[in-house]
Protein backbone atom coordinates (compact mmCIF):
# COMPACT_ATOMS: atom_id res chain seq x y z
CA UNK A 1 0.00 0.00 0.00
CA UNK A 2 1.28 3.58 -1.10
CA UNK A 3 1.51 6.36 2.10
CA UNK A 4 0.53 9.50 1.08
CA UNK A 5 4.38 10.39 0.99
CA UNK A 6 4.73 8.31 -1.61
CA UNK A 7 1.59 8.48 -3.70
CA UNK A 8 2.79 9.62 -7.36
CA UNK A 9 1.95 13.74 -7.89
CA UNK A 10 -1.20 14.21 -9.69
CA UNK A 11 0.02 17.79 -9.64
CA UNK A 12 3.38 16.38 -11.86
CA UNK A 13 5.46 18.13 -9.79
CA UNK A 14 7.89 15.06 -9.14
CA UNK A 15 8.63 16.05 -5.07
CA UNK A 16 4.68 17.18 -4.98
CA UNK A 17 6.14 19.99 -2.70
CA UNK A 18 3.16 22.01 -4.15
CA UNK A 19 0.37 19.70 -2.66
CA UNK A 20 2.11 19.56 0.40
CA UNK A 21 2.58 23.04 0.71
CA UNK A 22 -1.55 23.14 0.48
CA UNK A 23 -1.87 20.51 3.13
CA UNK A 24 0.15 22.68 5.19
CA UNK A 25 -1.13 25.71 4.44
CA UNK A 26 -5.19 24.06 4.99
CA UNK A 27 -4.23 23.21 8.85
CA UNK A 28 -1.88 26.44 9.90
CA UNK A 29 -3.85 28.77 7.86
CA UNK A 30 -6.81 29.48 10.86
CA UNK A 31 -3.17 30.39 12.84
CA UNK A 32 -1.41 32.74 10.59
CA UNK A 33 -4.78 34.81 10.55
CA UNK A 34 -5.18 34.62 13.97
CA UNK A 35 -9.02 33.14 13.09
CA UNK A 36 -9.52 29.71 14.71
CA UNK A 37 -11.41 27.54 12.86
CA UNK A 38 -14.95 25.74 14.76
CA UNK A 39 -13.74 22.33 15.34
CA UNK A 40 -16.85 21.18 16.37
CA UNK A 41 -15.97 17.82 17.73
CA UNK A 42 -13.47 19.41 20.36
CA UNK A 43 -16.09 21.41 21.88
CA UNK A 44 -16.70 20.41 25.64
CA UNK A 45 -20.72 20.56 26.37
CA UNK A 46 -22.10 22.02 30.07
CA UNK A 47 -23.12 18.40 31.55
CA UNK A 48 -22.51 17.09 34.75
CA UNK A 49 -22.89 19.64 38.18
CA UNK A 50 -20.75 22.67 37.02
CA UNK A 51 -19.75 25.31 40.20
CA UNK A 52 -20.40 28.90 39.54
CA UNK A 53 -17.66 29.67 41.76
CA UNK A 54 -17.39 33.28 43.90
CA UNK A 55 -14.65 35.68 43.71
CA UNK A 56 -11.63 35.47 46.37
CA UNK A 57 -11.81 39.29 47.40
CA UNK A 58 -9.18 40.53 49.57
CA UNK A 59 -10.43 41.68 53.24
CA UNK A 60 -9.93 45.13 51.76
CA UNK A 61 -12.65 44.18 48.64
CA UNK A 62 -9.69 44.05 46.47
CA UNK A 63 -9.85 40.70 43.60
CA UNK A 64 -7.60 37.99 45.48
CA UNK A 65 -6.20 36.19 42.60
CA UNK A 66 -4.28 34.28 44.79
CA UNK A 67 -7.06 32.27 46.02
CA UNK A 68 -8.11 30.50 43.14
CA UNK A 69 -5.66 27.55 42.37
CA UNK A 70 -6.39 26.05 45.44
CA UNK A 71 -9.98 27.05 44.98
CA UNK A 72 -9.80 24.96 41.72
CA UNK A 73 -7.87 22.39 43.84
CA UNK A 74 -10.98 22.49 46.70
CA UNK A 75 -13.67 21.88 44.26
CA UNK A 76 -12.18 18.71 42.58
CA UNK A 77 -10.58 17.19 45.41
CA UNK A 78 -13.15 17.73 48.18
CA UNK A 79 -16.23 18.01 45.76
CA UNK A 80 -15.25 16.32 42.72
CA UNK A 81 -16.42 18.99 40.87
CA UNK A 82 -14.41 19.31 37.58
CA UNK A 83 -16.30 22.24 35.40
CA UNK A 84 -16.79 25.66 36.72
CA UNK A 85 -18.88 28.91 35.56
CA UNK A 86 -17.11 31.50 36.64
CA UNK A 87 -17.37 35.90 37.05
CA UNK A 88 -21.59 34.68 36.92
CA UNK A 89 -24.15 35.91 39.41
CA UNK A 90 -22.58 34.44 42.29
CA UNK A 91 -19.01 35.43 41.02
CA UNK A 92 -20.45 39.10 41.51
CA UNK A 93 -20.09 39.92 37.75
CA UNK A 94 -21.79 43.40 37.93
CA UNK A 95 -20.12 44.51 40.87
CA UNK A 96 -16.90 44.24 38.96
CA UNK A 97 -14.66 46.56 36.56
CA UNK A 98 -14.01 45.15 32.99
CA UNK A 99 -10.08 45.18 34.04
CA UNK A 100 -10.74 43.03 37.71
CA UNK A 101 -13.03 40.60 35.28
CA UNK A 102 -9.82 40.04 32.58
CA UNK A 103 -7.93 39.30 35.26
CA UNK A 104 -10.12 36.67 37.36
CA UNK A 105 -11.26 34.69 34.03
CA UNK A 106 -7.29 34.62 33.17
CA UNK A 107 -6.43 33.28 36.36
CA UNK A 108 -9.11 30.62 36.55
CA UNK A 109 -8.44 29.59 32.75
CA UNK A 110 -4.64 29.35 33.55
CA UNK A 111 -5.14 27.75 36.83
CA UNK A 112 -7.74 24.91 35.76
CA UNK A 113 -5.84 24.27 32.48
CA UNK A 114 -4.99 20.74 32.40
CA UNK A 115 -6.83 20.07 36.05
CA UNK A 116 -10.33 21.05 34.51
CA UNK A 117 -12.97 19.82 32.16
CA UNK A 118 -15.00 23.16 31.75
CA UNK A 119 -14.22 26.83 32.00
CA UNK A 120 -17.15 29.22 30.72
CA UNK A 121 -16.58 32.78 31.27
CA UNK A 122 -19.64 34.96 31.91
CA UNK A 123 -19.25 37.95 30.09
CA UNK A 124 -22.60 39.99 30.13
CA UNK A 125 -22.24 43.81 31.21
CA UNK A 126 -24.95 46.61 30.94
CA UNK A 127 -23.25 47.71 28.04
CA UNK A 128 -22.56 46.20 24.79
CA UNK A 129 -19.36 47.10 24.14
CA UNK A 130 -17.95 45.83 27.60
CA UNK A 131 -19.21 42.79 27.17
CA UNK A 132 -17.96 43.07 23.37
CA UNK A 133 -14.82 43.25 24.81
CA UNK A 134 -14.94 40.63 27.65
CA UNK A 135 -16.11 38.20 24.76
CA UNK A 136 -13.24 38.76 22.55
CA UNK A 137 -10.66 38.45 25.83
CA UNK A 138 -12.25 35.39 26.53
CA UNK A 139 -11.69 33.60 23.26
CA UNK A 140 -7.69 35.06 23.58
CA UNK A 141 -7.78 33.41 27.00
CA UNK A 142 -8.89 29.91 25.81
CA UNK A 143 -12.10 29.94 27.80
CA UNK A 144 -14.40 26.92 27.03
CA UNK A 145 -17.44 28.96 26.15
CA UNK A 146 -18.82 32.57 26.87
CA UNK A 147 -22.14 33.03 28.66
CA UNK A 148 -24.09 36.24 28.35
CA UNK A 149 -26.83 37.63 30.53
CA UNK A 150 -29.65 40.03 29.26
CA UNK A 151 -28.40 44.06 30.25
CA UNK A 152 -31.16 44.81 32.91
CA UNK A 153 -30.49 48.78 33.59
CA UNK A 154 -32.46 49.21 29.97
CA UNK A 155 -33.88 46.17 29.33
CA UNK A 156 -34.95 44.66 25.86
CA UNK A 157 -38.41 44.25 25.61
CA UNK A 158 -38.56 41.77 22.25
CA UNK A 159 -36.76 38.36 21.80
CA UNK A 160 -35.79 39.76 18.99
CA UNK A 161 -34.36 42.83 20.33
CA UNK A 162 -32.55 40.36 23.22
CA UNK A 163 -31.20 37.96 19.78
CA UNK A 164 -29.92 41.02 18.19
CA UNK A 165 -28.08 42.30 21.48
CA UNK A 166 -26.59 38.55 21.75
CA UNK A 167 -25.16 38.43 18.13
CA UNK A 168 -23.37 41.54 18.77
CA UNK A 169 -21.93 40.09 21.52
CA UNK A 170 -21.51 36.36 20.13
CA UNK A 171 -19.98 38.08 16.68
CA UNK A 172 -16.33 39.00 18.88
CA UNK A 173 -15.66 35.40 19.83
CA UNK A 174 -17.09 33.33 17.00
CA UNK A 175 -14.95 30.32 17.41
CA UNK A 176 -16.38 29.89 21.34
CA UNK A 177 -19.63 28.36 22.37
CA UNK A 178 -21.90 30.83 23.05
CA UNK A 179 -24.61 30.67 25.83
CA UNK A 180 -27.56 32.79 26.61
CA UNK A 181 -28.04 33.32 30.72
CA UNK A 182 -31.53 33.66 31.69
CA UNK A 183 -31.29 35.14 35.09
CA UNK A 184 -35.34 36.28 35.54
CA UNK A 185 -34.99 36.97 39.12
CA UNK A 186 -31.99 39.22 38.79
CA UNK A 187 -32.48 41.18 35.31
CA UNK A 188 -36.24 41.27 35.36
CA UNK A 189 -36.06 40.25 31.63
CA UNK A 190 -38.97 38.07 31.19
CA UNK A 191 -38.44 37.76 27.45
CA UNK A 192 -39.73 33.78 27.07
CA UNK A 193 -36.29 31.94 26.27
CA UNK A 194 -37.86 28.97 23.87
CA UNK A 195 -38.47 32.78 21.77
CA UNK A 196 -35.29 33.41 21.52
CA UNK A 197 -34.32 29.91 19.80
CA UNK A 198 -36.29 30.37 16.81
CA UNK A 199 -33.31 30.52 14.35
CA UNK A 200 -30.63 31.47 16.68
CA UNK A 201 -28.16 29.43 14.80
CA UNK A 202 -28.53 31.14 11.68
CA UNK A 203 -28.25 34.59 13.52
CA UNK A 204 -25.24 33.57 15.95
CA UNK A 205 -23.85 30.22 14.68
CA UNK A 206 -21.69 29.43 17.79
CA UNK A 207 -24.93 29.45 19.81
CA UNK A 208 -24.68 26.40 21.81
CA UNK A 209 -27.45 26.49 24.32
CA UNK A 210 -28.78 28.27 27.37
CA UNK A 211 -28.09 28.10 31.34
CA UNK A 212 -31.44 29.05 32.83
CA UNK A 213 -31.89 29.99 36.38
CA UNK A 214 -35.47 30.72 35.82
CA UNK A 215 -38.72 28.48 37.70
CA UNK A 216 -40.86 28.92 34.64
CA UNK A 217 -40.44 24.97 33.72
CA UNK A 218 -42.51 25.21 30.81
CA UNK A 219 -40.54 27.65 29.61
CA UNK A 220 -37.13 25.51 29.80
CA UNK A 221 -39.23 22.58 28.72
CA UNK A 222 -40.19 23.97 25.81
CA UNK A 223 -36.42 25.06 25.10
CA UNK A 224 -35.37 21.47 25.59
CA UNK A 225 -37.83 19.96 22.89
CA UNK A 226 -37.05 22.71 20.89
CA UNK A 227 -33.13 22.25 20.75
CA UNK A 228 -30.73 20.66 18.29
CA UNK A 229 -28.51 17.65 19.97
CA UNK A 230 -25.28 19.93 20.37
CA UNK A 231 -26.66 22.40 22.09
CA UNK A 232 -26.36 21.90 26.34
CA UNK A 233 -29.55 23.70 28.26
CA UNK A 234 -28.40 23.69 31.95
CA UNK A 235 -30.42 24.47 35.12
CA UNK A 236 -29.64 27.00 37.41
CA UNK A 237 -32.11 26.77 40.79
CA UNK A 238 -30.37 24.75 42.56
CA UNK A 239 -33.15 24.18 45.38
CA UNK A 240 -35.35 22.13 42.28
CA UNK A 241 -32.81 20.44 40.35
CA UNK A 242 -34.75 17.81 39.93
CA UNK A 243 -37.70 19.36 38.28
CA UNK A 244 -35.06 20.84 35.62
CA UNK A 245 -33.27 17.14 35.31
CA UNK A 246 -37.09 16.44 34.65
CA UNK A 247 -37.39 18.16 31.84
CA UNK A 248 -34.11 17.33 30.11
CA UNK A 249 -31.40 19.31 31.55
CA UNK A 250 -28.17 18.39 30.23
CA UNK A 251 -26.38 20.11 33.29
CA UNK A 252 -26.97 22.11 36.22
CA UNK A 253 -24.79 25.37 36.95
CA UNK A 254 -25.22 26.57 40.51
CA UNK A 255 -23.42 28.17 43.58
CA UNK A 256 -24.51 25.92 46.21
CA UNK A 257 -22.05 23.38 44.36
CA UNK A 258 -19.12 25.00 45.40
CA UNK A 259 -20.12 23.33 48.84
CA UNK A 260 -22.50 20.71 47.68
CA UNK A 261 -21.06 19.37 45.01
CA UNK A 262 -20.34 15.58 45.44
CA UNK A 263 -24.12 15.39 47.03
CA UNK A 264 -25.32 16.79 44.07
CA UNK A 265 -23.27 14.76 41.74
CA UNK A 266 -24.97 11.74 43.81
CA UNK A 267 -28.26 13.24 42.74
CA UNK A 268 -27.91 13.50 39.22
CA UNK A 269 -26.14 9.85 39.56
CA UNK A 270 -29.57 8.49 41.57
CA UNK A 271 -31.55 10.23 39.06
CA UNK A 272 -30.31 8.57 36.07
CA UNK A 273 -30.26 5.49 37.52
CA UNK A 274 -34.16 5.93 37.93
CA UNK A 275 -33.52 6.17 41.79
CA UNK A 276 -36.27 8.77 42.23
CA UNK A 277 -36.31 8.51 46.02
CA UNK A 278 -32.50 8.69 46.64
CA UNK A 279 -32.41 11.88 44.24
CA UNK A 280 -35.32 13.50 46.13
CA UNK A 281 -33.80 12.89 49.51
CA UNK A 282 -30.74 14.69 48.23
CA UNK A 283 -32.95 17.76 46.99
CA UNK A 284 -34.87 17.93 49.84
CA UNK A 285 -31.56 18.11 52.29
CA UNK A 286 -30.36 21.31 49.96
CA UNK A 287 -34.26 22.73 50.22
CA UNK A 288 -33.84 22.62 54.14
CA UNK A 289 -30.27 24.16 53.90
CA UNK A 290 -31.83 26.88 51.78
CA UNK A 291 -35.26 27.23 53.47
CA UNK A 292 -33.68 27.42 57.11
CA UNK A 293 -31.40 30.04 55.66
CA UNK A 294 -33.71 32.17 53.36
CA UNK A 295 -36.24 32.17 56.65
CA UNK A 296 -32.81 34.23 58.72
CA UNK A 297 -31.58 36.46 55.30
CA UNK A 298 -29.39 34.63 52.57
CA UNK A 299 -27.78 36.58 50.18
CA UNK A 300 -25.06 36.46 48.25
CA UNK A 301 -22.67 37.77 50.86
CA UNK A 302 -23.89 34.93 53.55
CA UNK A 303 -23.15 32.18 50.53
CA UNK A 304 -20.04 33.34 50.17
CA UNK A 305 -19.31 33.50 53.76
CA UNK A 306 -20.45 29.62 54.19
CA UNK A 307 -18.50 28.44 51.31
CA UNK A 308 -15.26 29.98 53.23
CA UNK A 309 -16.74 28.38 56.73
CA UNK A 310 -16.87 24.88 55.03
CA UNK A 311 -13.86 24.85 52.37
CA UNK A 312 -11.71 26.81 54.82
CA UNK A 313 -10.46 29.19 52.01
CA UNK A 314 -10.79 33.24 53.09
CA UNK A 315 -13.20 34.12 50.13
CA UNK A 316 -13.37 37.73 51.82
CA UNK A 317 -16.58 40.17 52.01
CA UNK A 318 -18.74 40.08 49.07
CA UNK A 319 -18.28 43.47 47.59
CA UNK A 320 -20.73 46.79 48.19
CA UNK A 321 -23.56 47.20 47.87
CA UNK A 322 -24.07 43.84 49.60
CA UNK A 323 -22.29 43.49 53.38
CA UNK A 324 -20.39 40.98 55.35
CA UNK A 325 -23.35 39.39 58.09
CA UNK A 326 -22.21 39.08 61.85
CA UNK A 327 -20.78 35.90 62.43
CA UNK A 328 -23.16 34.13 64.58
CA UNK A 329 -25.89 34.55 61.55
CA UNK A 330 -23.71 32.64 59.30
CA UNK A 331 -22.28 30.35 62.06
CA UNK A 332 -25.94 28.99 62.17
CA UNK A 333 -26.40 28.28 58.90
CA UNK A 334 -23.24 26.49 58.92
CA UNK A 335 -24.29 24.35 61.75
CA UNK A 336 -27.52 23.76 59.53
CA UNK A 337 -25.19 22.62 57.26
CA UNK A 338 -23.34 20.38 58.95
CA UNK A 339 -26.46 18.82 60.55
CA UNK A 340 -27.70 18.05 56.76
CA UNK A 341 -24.52 17.04 55.33
CA UNK A 342 -22.97 15.59 58.11
CA UNK A 343 -19.88 13.34 56.56
CA UNK A 344 -18.60 17.39 56.06
CA UNK A 345 -18.01 17.96 59.41
CA UNK A 346 -15.08 15.55 59.56
CA UNK A 347 -13.45 17.76 56.21
CA UNK A 348 -14.47 20.74 57.82
CA UNK A 349 -12.30 19.95 60.94
CA UNK A 350 -9.41 18.51 59.70
CA UNK A 351 -8.79 20.57 56.89
CA UNK A 352 -8.80 23.70 59.39
CA UNK A 353 -6.49 22.07 61.64
CA UNK A 354 -4.70 21.01 58.72
CA UNK A 355 -4.49 24.66 58.21
CA UNK A 356 -3.82 25.86 61.65
CA UNK A 357 -6.71 27.80 62.07
CA UNK A 358 -9.73 26.85 64.13
CA UNK A 359 -13.23 27.65 62.50
CA UNK A 360 -15.58 26.17 65.13
C1 LIG B 1 -30.10 33.92 41.21
C2 LIG B 1 -28.91 33.04 41.39
O1 LIG B 1 -27.87 33.45 41.85
N1 LIG B 1 -29.06 31.79 40.99
C3 LIG B 1 -27.99 30.86 41.10
C4 LIG B 1 -27.61 30.36 39.78
O2 LIG B 1 -28.06 30.74 38.76
C5 LIG B 1 -28.36 29.67 41.97
O3 LIG B 1 -27.27 28.80 42.05
C6 LIG B 1 -28.78 30.11 43.36
O4 LIG B 1 -27.71 30.76 44.00
C7 LIG B 1 -29.22 28.93 44.20
O5 LIG B 1 -30.21 28.24 43.53
C8 LIG B 1 -29.68 29.37 45.57
O6 LIG B 1 -30.88 30.07 45.47
C1 LIG C 1 -25.40 30.33 39.62
C2 LIG C 1 -24.82 30.87 38.45
O1 LIG C 1 -24.81 30.26 37.46
C3 LIG C 1 -24.16 32.14 38.53
O2 LIG C 1 -23.69 32.48 39.59
O3 LIG C 1 -24.07 32.84 37.54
Amino acid sequence: MLTLREQPSSCGLTTCRGCWFFFWLILHLPNISGVRVMAPAAERRMTGVIAATFTPLTPEGEINLTLIGPYIDYLIEKQNVKSIFVNGTTGESMSLSVAERKALAEEWCLKAKGKMDLVVVHVGCMSLKDSQELAEHAAQIGADGIAVISPSFFKPSTADDLKEYLRQVAIKAPTVPFYYYHVPSVTGVKVPVRDLLHDIEKLIPSFRGVKFSGSDLMDFGQCVSHSRPHWSLVYGVDEQLISGLAMGATGAVGSTYNYIGGHMIKLVTAFENGNQLQARAIQFKLQELLGFAMDIGFDLGVNKQLMSDVSGLNLGPPRLPLRQRPQDHTQSILQKYQSLFQDCRSFIFSHTMMKGSLLM
